[in-house]
């Protein structure tokens, strides 16, 4: 029998240790991502978003509770998940061309050799590359590095994509054109996505649900369902009013959360000495 939900996180709590400092950086993180979602986590800068994803991917491992990938505790980054990272410049290899840095995991997942040139092509076609597997990263732009990083992932066929900020790094033009290349693709492919953004307009127009993150340590403090029509329009989707309503709510609670709230670092006493 197939798991319930493709992702299920429960009780998720991370603290990180410096020394004698704690930060609790999340507590009680739940919420689940079905197979075919398009799921964006937001919350307020620094509150842990990239923490949460780590944790999901099995980057690192989480203080308390437990992902369950397919209904499987992750315990370290599955074979089937795919991450796609805000620094592409530091995420595609320089020395090797772009579909050369597409075979790689491809190879690390054993596809026989005479079919990755076809795969290698079909992905290079899905983010809009056709033709140019033979062009270093070196001498692509911020956007065309991007779109090859997500080919890559694409590549090995994940069952979830997770993408922390993947178009923070990008112009505003570039980030549009990347935000409905991916939510094509997803639509197309059908694939499950779980996208981290602090862009409150970026979360509400390209997502199934969104969910925000606040408090101190974080946890859910929504998880929205974007009502909004499937197919999604930069200038039509962001002209209804449903549009302008669920981007207040999520303004609302960010702002919220950014207020002062409970200190999240503790100091450890030192043990006492024993004479
Ligand atoms: N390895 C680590 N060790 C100690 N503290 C860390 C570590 N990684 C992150 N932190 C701290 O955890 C907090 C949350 O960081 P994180 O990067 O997860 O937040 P974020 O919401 O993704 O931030 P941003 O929106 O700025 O990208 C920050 O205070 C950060 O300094």
């Amino acid at each position: 029998m197939g798991a319930e939900h493709l992702l299920d996180l429960q009780d998720l709590g991370k603290t990180y240790s410096t020394g004698a400092v704690r930060a609790r950086i999340l507590e009680g993180v739940e919420f689940t991502v079905d197979r075919g979602e398009f799921v964006c986590v937001v919350g307020p800068s620094g509150a842990g978003k990239t923490t949460l994803l780590k944790c999901i991917a099995g980057l690192t491992a989480p203080t308390t509770g437990r992902t369950l990938f397919e209904g499987e505790k992750v315990t370290e980054p599955p074979a089937k998940l795919a991450v796609i990272f805000q620094d592409y410049s530091r995420s595609l290899l320089p020395w090797l061309t772009v579909a050369k840095n597409i075979e790689l995991p491809l190879q690390k997942a054993r596809f026989p050799a005479r079919e990755r040139p076809g795969i290698i092509a079909e992905a290079l076609a899905n983010v809009g590359l056709e033709g140019k597997g033979g062009v270093y990263p070196w001498e692509m732009s911020g956007g065309m590095q991007q779109r090859a990083a997500i080919a890559r992932g694409l590549a090995y066929q994940p069952d979830v994509l997770l993408m922390d900020e993947p178009f923070a790094a990008v112009d505003a033009q570039t980030r549009i054109d990347l935000e409905d290349l991916v939510l094509g693709m997803s639509r197309r492919l059908g694939m499950t996505v779980l996208f981290v953004t602090h862009d409150i307009d970026e979360a509400v127009y390209m997502a199934d649900r969104v969910v925000v993150l606040s408090g101190t340590p974080a946890a859910v403090a929504r998880d929205i369902t974007v009502d909004l029509p499937g197919e999604r329009d930069q200038v039509q989707t962001k002209n209804l009013p449903r549009y302008g309503e669920l981007r207040a709510e999520v303004f609302g609670l960010i702002q919220a959360a950014k207020r002062p709230a409970m200190q999240r670092t503790e100091t450890v006493p030192a043990r006492r000495m024993v004479p």
